[in-house]
C-alpha cells in the first residue's frame, strides 16, 4: 500500500491550497515539503522531481505528479469524487474550471501592486455575484438536491465551497443575494471530512500574509 501523498510547495495556499482541500474531503492524510528558499525549488528541479520545472508537485501512488489540474482529477477520480459517469463529469468539470478561473483571479489579489488592489477587488466580486454564484445558486435552485451535481458529493461541491469562503475573505457578505448558496455553504461544511479541515490547527492554509510576500516572489523569480 502506497504512503500518504507528499505535497511539495511553499507554506502558503496559491495553486496547492485546492489540492489540500480535495485530500482532505476525501479523507487523505497527506504530508507536506515546504520550502522556504528559491534554493530549494531548484533543488527540486535539479533532482529531476518536476516535470515541467514547477509546483505544485505531489507524490502519490509512485508518480511525482505536477500540473495542478491533474492532480485533481487524479485525486477526485480515484476517490470517487468525480461523478457516476461521462455526462455528470462534464457537468462536474464545467462547474470546477469556473471556480478555478475565480480562484485565480482571488489568489493573485495579493500579487497585485497597491494601487491597483482596489480595482482588483471590485472586479473579483463583480465577477463572483454577477458570472458565477449566480449559476451555482441557480443550479442548487433548480434540481432542489443536497448536491451540485447528481445528488451525490463530488469535487464540485468540495471546490465550490472553498471559492465561496475564498470570496467571503474579500467581502465578508458577499453571498448576502444567494440564499440557496448560503444554505449549501452550511451543509457542506458539515460534512465530517470537510468540518475537520475547517477546524484551527488542520493543514488549510491561511490568506497570504502580506509579510511573505516578498519570500514568495524571491522562491518563484516574480
Ligand atoms: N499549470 C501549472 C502552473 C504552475 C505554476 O505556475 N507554478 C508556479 C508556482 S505557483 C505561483 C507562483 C507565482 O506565479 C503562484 C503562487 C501564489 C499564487 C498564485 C500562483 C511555479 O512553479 N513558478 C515557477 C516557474 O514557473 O518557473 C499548474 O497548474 O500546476
Amino acid at each position: 500500500m502506497a504512503g500518504k501523498p507528499k505535497l511539495y510547495y511553499f507554506n502558503g495556499r496559491g495553486r496547492m491550497e485546492t489540492i489540500r482541500w480535495l485530500l482532505a474531503a476525501a479523507g487523505i492524510e497527506f504530508e507536506e515539503q515546504f520550502f522556504e528558499t528559491r534554493e530549494e525549488l531548484l533543488k527540486l528541479r535539479q533532482d529531476g522531481a518536476l516535470l515541467f520545472q514547477q509546483v505544485p508537485m505531489v507524490e502519490i501512488d509512485g508518480m511525482k505528479m505536477v500540473q495542478t489540474r491533474a492532480i485533481l482529477n487524479y485525486i477526485a477520480w480515484k476517490h470517487n469524487l468525480y461523478g457516476k459517469d461521462v455526462k455528470e463529469r462534464a457537468l462536474i468539470d464545467m462547474y470546477v474550471e469556473a471556480t478555478m478561473d475565480l480562484n485565480e483571479i482571488i489568489m493573485h489579489h495579493p500579487l497585485q501592486p497597491p494601487e491597483a488592489k482596489a480595482k482588483h477587488l471590485a472586479t473579483i466580486i463583480e465577477k463572483a455575484t454577477t458570472r458565477y454564484f449566480p449559476v451555482y445558486e441557480k443550479a442548487l435552485k433548480d434540481h432542489g438536491q443536497d448536491f451540485l451535481v447528481g445528488n451525490r458529493f463530488s469535487r464540485a461541491d468540495v471546490q465550490l465551497l472553498e471559492t465561496i469562503l475564498m470570496a467571503e475573505e474579500c467581502k465578508p457578505d458577499i453571498l448576502s443575494k444567494f440564499p440557496v448558496l448560503q444554505a449549501f455553504k452550511a451543509r457542506i461544511s458539515n460534512i465530517p471530512t470537510i468540518k475537520k479541515f475547517l477546524q484551527p490547527g488542520s493543514q488549510r492554509k491561511p490568506p497570504l500574509d502580506v509579510k511573505l510576500l516578498p519570500k514568495v516572489l524571491s522562491i518563484f523569480n516574480i
